[in-house]
C-alpha cells in the first residue's frame, strides 16, 4: 500500500485473536482503515508447550494474558500510519485501558519524537462499552521463577543472583538468537523459548518508506513470558530493568521523552496492575534490579566470570536481520557499558570481552562526550545516567591502569568541575527508588552482594 494512502488511514483496529493450545500458536490481527481501504497484518508467537496438557483452568488465564498481548503488540504495526483513533477489540478495565493508554502514547514516546507526531502523546482508545467478566483466581506463589534472558550483563546478574538465593530460575527468552543461546549454555540451566514472527508485510511497508521508529519492546516480551510462565504453571517472570531506565532522554510538548519507557517503573507498575486486574495474576512480574544504577549492576556482574566468552549488550546483535555477531564496539550501549564495566575489571579482561579496548580508541570521543553530558541530550539508546558515567570516569581516573588511556585523559579535561563535584557525592552505588521486588525475593541480591 503506497505511502500517502497510509498517512489516510484513520484508525486502527484488532479484529481477532486466536491461540491453538495444541501447538501454542497464538495469530493477532490488525488492521489500518481509512477512505483508500485497508491494510491487514497478522503477527504469529509461538509459545513454547508443557510436557502435560494445558488444564481449562490454565488456558483461561493465558487467554486473558495473551487479550492484553493482543492488544500491547499492536503498535509495531500501528506506527506505520499513526491514524488518530486506536479502537479496541472488547472492553476492558480501568487499570487494563490505562496500560494500553501509556503504552501507545509513552511508549511510542520517541517514535512521537522522532516523526514529529504529537498526536500520538495524547492518543485515547475507544473502548467498546460493556463489563468484562472477572478473571479466575490464579495462585502462583511458592513455584520457579520464569527469569527473562536477552544476553546481556543484566539479565546475567539476574540469573546468578536468583541461582545462588536457591531460586531455581527456568531461563526465558522470545527469539533467542546465538548470543542468548550461548548464554543460557553457559549457565547450564534448561531454557524456555517462545517465537515471535513480526507479519513480513510491515517489512514491506518499512522498505517503501513507511513511518518507522522505535516500540515499547519490553512490555511485548514481558507480556510473551508471563503467558509463558502460566502455561508452564511457574512462578513469577523476573524482569532486569534497572532504575535508570525510568529516566526521560528529554521533554517535547510537555510530556517525558524515554527510549526506554517500557523498562521504566511505571510500565511495571502498569502492567502488573492490568495483569492483577484483567488476568487474576497477584504477583506476575518484577524487576530483581530495579533499585540498582547500571554502575552498580556492572560492578556485580564483574564478580561473575562465566559468560565472559558471551555476554553482549550492544543492540546490534539483537537485529531481526544483518545482526552483528557481538558487541559493534561503536554505539552508544557499547562505549556505556565499556565505560561502566572497566572500573571493575582488569583492562586484559574487558578487551577481552568486547573484542577491543575502546578507552584507547580516540574515535569513540564524541560518543562518550555525550554520555557524560558534555554535548546533546542522552542517546536514544539503553545507557545510563549522566552522573553514573561522571562517576565511572572518575573512578577510571584514579586507576593506573586507566588513566592514560586516550579517551579518559580526553574526557578528564572535558569535564567541568561541576560534574566532578557531583561524582564525588554521588550515590549510584546506594539502592534505591520504588520497587516491586517481592519480600520473598529482596534477598537474591544480598546474595550476590
Ligand atoms: C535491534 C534494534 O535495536 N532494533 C531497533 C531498530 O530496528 P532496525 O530497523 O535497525 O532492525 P530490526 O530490529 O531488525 O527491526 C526491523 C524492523 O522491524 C520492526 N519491529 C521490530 C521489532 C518489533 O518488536 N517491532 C517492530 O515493529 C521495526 O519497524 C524495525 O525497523 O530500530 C527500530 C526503529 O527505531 C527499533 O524499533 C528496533 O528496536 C527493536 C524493537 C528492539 O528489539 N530493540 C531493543 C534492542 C531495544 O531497543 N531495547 C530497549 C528497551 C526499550 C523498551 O522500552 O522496551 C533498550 O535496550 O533500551
Ligand atoms: N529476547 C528477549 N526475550 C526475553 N526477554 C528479553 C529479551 N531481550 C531482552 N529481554 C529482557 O528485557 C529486559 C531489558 O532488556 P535489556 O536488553 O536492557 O537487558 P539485558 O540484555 O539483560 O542487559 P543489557 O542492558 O546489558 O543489554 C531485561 O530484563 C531482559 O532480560
Amino acid at each position: 500500500m503506497p505511502n500517502e494512502q497510509l498517512r489516510r488511514m484513520d484508525a486502527f483496529t484488532f479484529p481477532s485473536y486466536s491461540i491453538d493450545f495444541a501447538t501454542g500458536e497464538a495469530l493477532f490481527d490488525y488492521a489500518l482503515t481509512g477512505p483508500d481501504g485497508e491494510q491487514r497484518f497478522t503477527e504469529a508467537i509461538t509459545l513454547p508447550l508443557p510436557a502435560e496438557p494445558v488444564s481449562d483452568e490454565t488456558a483461561a488465564t493465558v487467554n486473558r494474558v495473551l487479550e492484553l498481548l493482543h492488544v500491547v503488540a499492536g503498535v509495531s504495526y500501528y506506527k506505520t500510519a499513526a491514524p488518530p483513533r486506536l479502537v479496541l477489540p472488547a472492553p476492558l478495565g480501568a487499570a487494563a485501558v490505562e496500560l494500553v493508554t501509556a503504552i501507545y502514547t509513552k511508549g511510542l514516546g520517541e517514535y512521537a519524537y522522532r516523526n514529529q507526531l504529537p498526536h500520538v502523546l495524547e492518543l485515547r482508545p475507544q473502548v467498546p462499552p460493556g463489563e468484562v467478566t472477572p478473571p479466575p483466581a490464579y495462585d502462583d506463589s511458592g513455584r520457579r521463577p520464569l527469569s527473562a534472558v536477552g544476553g546481556g550483563k543484566d539479565s546475567i546478574v539476574s540469573l546468578e543472583a536468583l541461582r545462588r538465593a536457591g531460586f531455581d530460575p527456568v531461563p526465558f527468552s522470545v527469539n533467542p538468537n546465538q548470543v542468548i543461546v550461548s548464554v543460557n549454555q553457559a549457565s547450564d540451566l534448561v531454557p524456555l523459548a517462545a517465537r515471535r514472527r513480526i507479519d513480513p508485510v510491515l517489512f514491506e511497508l518499512n522498505a517503501a518508506g513507511a513511518r518507522n521508529g522505535h516500540i515499547p519492546v519490553t512490555a511485548i516480551n514481558s507480556l510473551i513470558a508471563v503467558a509463558t510462565a502460566v502455561l508452564h504453571g511457574l512462578g513469577p517472570v523476573v524482569m532486569s530493568n534497572e532504575r535508570s531506565a525510568s529516566d526521560p532522554n528529554l521533554i517535547w510538548h510537555g510530556h517525558e521523552i524515554n527510549h526506554q519507557w517500557s523498562k521504566g517503573v511505571e510500565a511495571e507498575g502498569l502492567l502488573r496492575a492490568a495483569l492483577a486486574e484483567h488476568a487474576g495474576l497477584t504477583d506476575p512480574y518484577f524487576s530483581l534490579l530495579r533499585s540498582l544504577s547500571e554502575l552498580h549492576i556492572a560492578r556485580l556482574f564483574a564478580e561473575i566470570d562465566r559468560y565472559d566468552a558471551v555476554v553482549t549488550s550492544c543492540n546490534a546483535a539483537f537485529k531481526l536481520r544483518d545482526a552483528s555477531e557481538r558487541w559493534c564496539r561503536d554505539c552508544p550501549k557499547c562505549r556505556f557499558v565499556f565505560l561502566a564495566m572497566a572500573p571493575f575489571m582488569t583492562r586484559e579482561r574487558i578487551t577481552r570481552i568486547f573484542g577491543g579496548d575502546l578507552l584507547a580508541d580516540s574515535t569513540q570521543i564524541p560518543g562518550y562526550r555525550e554520555l557524560l553530558g558534555v554535548d546533546g541530550h542522552k542517546p536514544f539508546e539503553c545507557v545510563g545516567e549522566v552522573e553514573e558515567s561522571v562517576v565511572a570516569l572518575s573512578l577510571l581516573a584514579q586507576q593506573e591502569q586507566w588513566r592514560d588511556a586516550p579517551v579518559v585523559r580526553a574526557l578528564v579535561d572535558a569535564l567541568p568541575d561541576t560534574a566532578w563535584s557531583a561524582a564525588a557525592s554521588s550515590d549510584v552505588f546506594t539502592p534505591a527508588g520504588p520497587t516491586f521486588v517481592p519480600p520473598a525475593y529482596a534477598k537474591a541480591l544480598e546474595a550476590l552482594a
